[in-house]
């Protein structure tokens, strides 16, 4: 199998260290527009249905081409390649990674590997789209709740929202997450059984949350009057026979090789196709393929993804950025965020490599992402952002059409992406004091001509490409997830003592406030 040498022992590595040292940390992105007529033109990407500037960053083309070297030496394209041809590059869980298989048509040329489950995608995703339609047919069906967690909630929660524009009307989508009863009860309260379709959405089926919420939407529904689970209930799932155990045969499945935050192009799109229709989401998966296709083929230097992802690391590891903040200039992006929160945090939040080495110290894996819809955030932290202590790197996502036709908004929003780019990068130092902007702050600024199902599929699969590249120059496994497993082990200890109050064998503070919580208190 073929793994990545990890960055830090490659031979760019010191030539890298040097580099930052002499230019990179003094580096003012002003003067390099003023010495580099041409800068926009070399820093900005074209690919398919997104368009990037990368030239407010703070890199110069001697750091692009060392970080190019670096990719090189450390086999960032035997890797991409070993991830399409279907090896087992999620090696912790003995796995192929193959969401890239979801989206590819079913013509494609794919390796003999892999073959037989083009097909089995194909098979499945023609009986789950035809369902959509039947389903979208069906007007005595107004309210669709999908209950599910993590990759099996944000990503269809996060679509949904986004293409709202390309859905039919009649009906509304509901997303059940948390344990919280609050937010079941809170979304059951304005539902009728007969007019409600339940997508019990997960993976595994045994995800603790999403077991709690499907019990509780079937026992509401009983006590409702509805006699038709199989009717008003679907799995989404890789365990076809849990789903069926609880009671479940409507079922559209997928595979071990689709990670969970990577699993929207699947069955768990299912509300997606609800929303959008067959063709739709086929759009979506299209857009996505494009993608693909440019990371897998496009020369390095002219890869969106992995020009992306070499800054992630010239950033994480050279300037020791801990942060990145993303702001999505349209408000159906409203959800973007949390979505790459996992995509990214989780698959690149590890602390060794895939031998299962300790990474050196000093060499940060995933950074802290997090953002809200522009203009909001410009009237909350954009403070900091324009005159605090750190800096922290900043993505635009701006989309050229609008789809509402109120007069002035669209180019009041577009006027403001613009300007808090601008202002990030040229600063203002004339006037002292509290009233100064450092300014040299990067950004990178994403246009889409419209937001459309592909283009939101492109972006989504350029992310992904993205967190691959830089997961795979640290050496790390992105596609595992071990790190949420201690919480739920120690919650499962935790829940009966609530009630019993016994705190043996707890450090002192979980026991002081289990006393505090408990129904003992
Ligand atoms: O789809 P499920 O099996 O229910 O899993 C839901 C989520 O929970 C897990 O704990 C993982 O951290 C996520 O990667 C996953 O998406």
């Amino acid at each position: 199998m073929a793994m990545t040498l990890r960055c830090d022992r490659a031979p760019a590595w010191a030539q890298l260290q040097a580099a930052f040292e002499t230019a990179g940390r003094q580096f003012d992105v002003r003067h390099a527009f003023v010495d580099d007529a041409g800068r926009f033109e070399r820093f900005s990407q074209e690919a398919p249905h997104v368009f990037a500037d990368l030239s407010k960053n703070l890199i110069d083309a001697r750091t692009e081409e060392l970080l190019l070297a670096l990719a090189r030496e450390c086999g960032l394209e035997a890797h991409r390649d070993a991830m399409f041809a279907g090896e087992h590059i999620n090696n912790t869980e003995d796995r192929a990674v193959l969401h890239t298989l979801l989206r590819a048509p079913a013509d494609a040329a794919v390796g003999k590997k892999v073959a037989g489950e083009l097909r089995d995608v194909h098979a499945t995703l023609d009986a789950m789209l035809a369902y959509a339609e039947k389903v979208r047919a069906d007007h005595t069906i107004t309210d669709v709740v999908n209950i599910g967690i993590g990759g099996s909630d944000l990503g269809p929660q996060m679509a949904v929202l986004a293409l709202a524009e390309f859905a039919a009307p009649g009906k509304r989508f509901h997303f059940v997450s948390n344990v919280d009863g609050h937010e079941l009860a809170g979304v059951l309260r304005d539902l009728a059984p007969e007019h409600t379709l339940f997508l019990i959405a997960s993976k595994t089926f045994t995800t603790a949350e999403t077991m709690a919420n499907a019990l509780s939407a079937r026992r509401w529904y009983e006590q409702s009057g509805g006699t038709d689970i199989a009717g008003h209930f679907a799995a989404l799932t890789t365990n076809v026979e849990a789903a069926r155990q609880f009671g479940i045969d409507t079922t559209f499945g997928f595979w071990d090789w689709v990670g969970g935050r990577y699993s929207l192009w699947s069955a768990i799109g299912l509300p997606i196709a609800l929303a959008i229709g067959a063709e739709g989401f086929r759009r979506l998966l299209a857009g996505a393929h494009a993608m693909d296709e440019h990371f897998r083929t496009a020369p390095l230097e002219q890869n969106l993804p992995v020009r992306l992802g070499l800054l992630d690391v010239w950033y994480r590891n050279f300037h020791k950025f801990t942060s990145r903040g993303i702001a999505p200039y349209h408000s159906a992006l409203k959800r973007l965020p949390a979505y790459l929160q996992q995509l990214e945090m989780e698959s690149n939040g590890k602390q060794v490599d895939a031998s299962g080495a300790p990474l050196p110290a000093g060499l940060g894996t995933s950074p802290v992402l997090w953002g809200e819809p522009g203009t909001n955030g410009q009237h909350a932290y954009f403070q900091m952002l324009h005159q605090g202590t750190d800096v922290i790197p900043l993505e635009f996502v701006a989309v050229r059409d609008a789809a509402h036709d109120l007069d002035g908004h669209h180019p009041k929003l577009l006027a403001n992406a613009l300007a808090q780019a601008q202002a990030l990068m040229v600063g203002k130092l004339d006037a002292g004091g509290h009233k100064n902007f450092p300014g040299n702050r990067p950004s990178t600024f994403f246009v889409f001509e419209k937001l459309t199902p592909e283009s939101l599929g492109a972006f989504l699969a350029l992310y992904e490409h993205r967190v691959f590249t830089s997961g795979a120059l640290w050496g790390i496994n992105s596609f595992d997830q071990w790190g949420v497993e201690l919480g739920k082990v120690l919650a499962k200890d935790i829940e009966p003592r609530l009630a019993s109050g016994d705190i043996m064998g707890l450090d002192a503070s979980t026991a002081g406030l289990l006393k505090r919580l408990g129904t003992q208190a």
